[in-house]
Parts: C-alpha cells; sequence; structure tokens
C-alpha cells in the first residue's frame, strides 16, 4: 500500500460575504489556500460591496448561521475557526450556538470586524455586547485593529478589576455582578478607522494597555493589529509577555482584506499547529506582503490586497497541462 499523503487540515471561515471578493469570506478562502489548508464557510451576512463603498447589508437567518456551522462539522474534521463580520447581536448568539457544537479545543481566531476600510458600519452598536459576552470568552486569539481595541476595551467590563483573566478561573456569571463604578465608559464605534495622530511611542504603549484590557475579557492572547498606526507593529499579549511584531509599513500598498487575511492566516498556522505567538508572526509577515502586493488597479477605491501572489504571476509561463488545446 503506498503512503498516503498527509491530510490537508481544515479551516472554517465564519464571516460576511464581500461583493467585491476583496474582504470577508472571500479574503479568508484566498489566505486559507495561501496557507495549504482547506477552507469551509459559514456566511453570517451577504454584503454589496466593491472597493469604493458598502451599498447593502443582508443578514443571514440565524438558523441558516447555525446550519452551516452544523454541516461542516458534522463532515469535516476542523482544526481552526477564523470568526470576521458579525453584524448584528442576532447573528451574534447563533455564531455563538454554532461555536458550542465545536470540540472545545478547536482554537477560535476572532476578528472583531466593526467598520469597513470604505467606512460602512459593519458590527451594530448594540452587537458589541454580544460580541464581548458571548464570543470573546470562547477566543484562543482576538485581533483587533487600534480603533477597534479600544471599542472593546472601553466595554464596561473591561476596567472592572474584577474582571476574569481565564473562562475556566472566572466564568461569566462571576463577572455578571461587576460594580458600575468600577467601569469604563464604552467607547462608540467610530464612522470610519482612521489612523491615529499620536506619536509612535504612545501609540505603542496605548496598544499594550488595550490588549491587556481587552486580554480580561476572557481570550486566551490578543493582537493589536498595527495597520492604522503610524508604524504597522502588531502586539500580542498572552497573558505574561507583550510581543512586538515588527515590519516595514507600505504606505502605498493597498490594504482592503488585510485584517482578514491577517486572522485566517493565522488560524491557518494554528491548524498546521504552530502556537500562537508564532502563528502572529507569520500572518503578521503574510498580511503585510499581501498589503505590499495589493491589487491597486482593481477597483477604483482601495485595492484588494494580494496574498496570493497574482500580480506576480501575470506574465508567468502557463504550466504545461494548461495548453492542452
Ligand atoms: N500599510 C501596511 N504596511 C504593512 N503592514 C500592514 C499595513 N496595513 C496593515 N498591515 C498589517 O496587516 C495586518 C492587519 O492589520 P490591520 O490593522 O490593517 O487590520 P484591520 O484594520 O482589521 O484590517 P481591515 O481594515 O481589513 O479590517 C497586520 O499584521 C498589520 O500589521
Ligand atoms: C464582509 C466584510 N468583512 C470584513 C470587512 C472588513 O475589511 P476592510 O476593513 O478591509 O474593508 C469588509 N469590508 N467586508
Amino acid at each position: 500500500m503506498p503512503d498516503l499523503p498527509p491530510r490537508v487540515p481544515v479551516c472554517l471561515t465564519i464571516a460576511g460575504s464581500d461583493s467585491g471578493g476583496g474582504a470577508g469570506i472571500q479574503a479568508d478562502l484566498k489566505a486559507f489556500a495561501a496557507c495549504g489548508v482547506h477552507g469551509a464557510s459559514a456566511i453570517t451576512a451577504i454584503t454589496a460591496q466593491n472597493t469604493l463603498a458598502v451599498t447593502g447589508v443582508w443578514p443571514v437567518p440565524p438558523d441558516a448561521i447555525v446550519a452551516q456551522i452544523a454541516a461542516v462539522v458534522d463532515d469535516l474534521d476542523v482544526a481552526a475557526v477564523k470568526i470576521g463580520m458579525l453584524g448584528s447581536a442576532e447573528s451574534t448568539a447563533a455564531v455563538a450556538r454554532g461555536l458550542a457544537l465545536l470540540d472545545p479545543g478547536v482554537p477560535v481566531v476572532v476578528d472583531p470586524v466593526m467598520v469597513a476600510e470604505s467606512g460602512a458600519r459593519l458590527l451594530d452598536e448594540g452587537a458589541v455586547t454580544a460580541l464581548v459576552e458571548l464570543i470573546l470568552p470562547r477566543a484562543t486569539v482576538v485581533t483587533p485593529n487600534l480603533p477597534e481595541a479600544r471599542v472593546l476595551a472601553g466595554h464596561p467590563r473591561a476596567g472592572d478589576p474584577r474582571a476574569d483573566h481565564s473562562h475556566a478561573d472566572h466564568p461569566r456569571a462571576d463577572r455578571e455582578g461587576a460594580e458600575e463604578g468600577t467601569r469604563r465608559p464604552a467607547a462608540a464605534i467610530p464612522a470610519a478607522a482612521t489612523p491615529t495622530a499620536a506619536t509612535p511611542e504612545a501609540e505603542a504603549a496605548e496598544a499594550e494597555e488595550l490588549a491587556r484590557a481587552i486580554h480580561r475579557l476572557g481570550p486566551s492572547v490578543v493582537v493589536v493589529t498595527g495597520g492604522h498606526r503610524t508604524e504597522a507593529i502588531d502586539t500580542v499579549f498572552d497573558g505574561t509577555t507583550v510581543t512586538r511584531i515588527r515590519g516595514e509599513r507600505h504606505a502605498d500598498g493597498a490594504a482592503h482584506g488585510s485584517g482578514c487575511t491577517h486572522a485566517s492566516v493565522l488560524a491557518a498556522q494554528l491548524a498546521l499547529g504552530l502556537g500562537p505567538v508564532p502563528a502572529a508572526r507569520e500572518a503578521k509577515a503574510r498580511a503585510s506582503a499581501a498589503v505590499r502586493d495589493g491589487l491597486r488597479g482593481v477597483g477604483a477605491g482601495a485595492g484588494p490586497v494580494d496574498v496570493l501572489g497574482l500580480a506576480a504571476r501575470r506574465g508567468a509561463p502557463a504550466r504545461p497541462g494548461d495548453l492542452a488545446s
């Protein structure tokens, strides 16, 4: 009997569809393929979107979200999950129901998508609480950008000194009794995620403080991504150590889908057996290169990232089998 080739790991993305193909499910499946894992998907919302704008959002019925996850989990051996756009509190609750169908050991990477690069709101104001309470405690890694991190850290539970540091030690019910007086005011979701005007040092200190605050909400590891900073440094906090992942900033790159790509590569690397910090390094490297190589000519707005090296392949000789006719 010939040796069977090693089995290709399966990753599941639970996210919104971007009709323009730059972000969401479409970006996630490309990132999974780039990493050599098989991608399955459960769609939470359909967006009518291109590089310029989001012109419509249709939530998928909650039962249909759960049914998609159930169909995948029933048959495919899911090695890691990536969660992106949730949209509404109802969709978030459905995703939480779907997550309960997974083996508790399956790593879950959460990209808390709030606002599209083109400016549209992708998470209802009221859904932040559902995200924090139902999804973050199940997260192995959460990957907010700086504006998203401010929203999560401003959530009432984050400033509570009695908030938990691990879900096992501090079940959610404990945090329900947090005193009002110890809570920070919740930050509103900004209309668009704009770069900050702070110094690099101030941004670094803020990212670290936010990572620590978000860690108290329950995820095992927090990665505050650096795409909205003067220096594109990702800040990782695993509950013990802060790691800064540096890389060149590609100011003239095309970054639509950078966060989706980053979180999906991270999930794929966990599925391939890496630990969270090495997986975050690989995610940073691949997302940064995908921004650098981003497809500036595709659409009139922010071009989609190119994680598959599509542009570099143009003009390359076709493989022999492609020339059959
Ligand atoms: N201009 C850039 N140059 C280099 N790396 C970048 C750039 N923009 C983003 N990145 C990297 O891409 C990854 C995603 O970061 P980013 O902060 O853009 O996520 P995001 O804002 O959630 O993305 P999105 O807007 O697609 O949701 C991070 O590893 C970040 O460092
Ligand atoms: C369906 C969907 N999911 C996520 C994003 C965020 O990506 P970006 O901030 O690059 O627009 C998006 N625009 N659309």
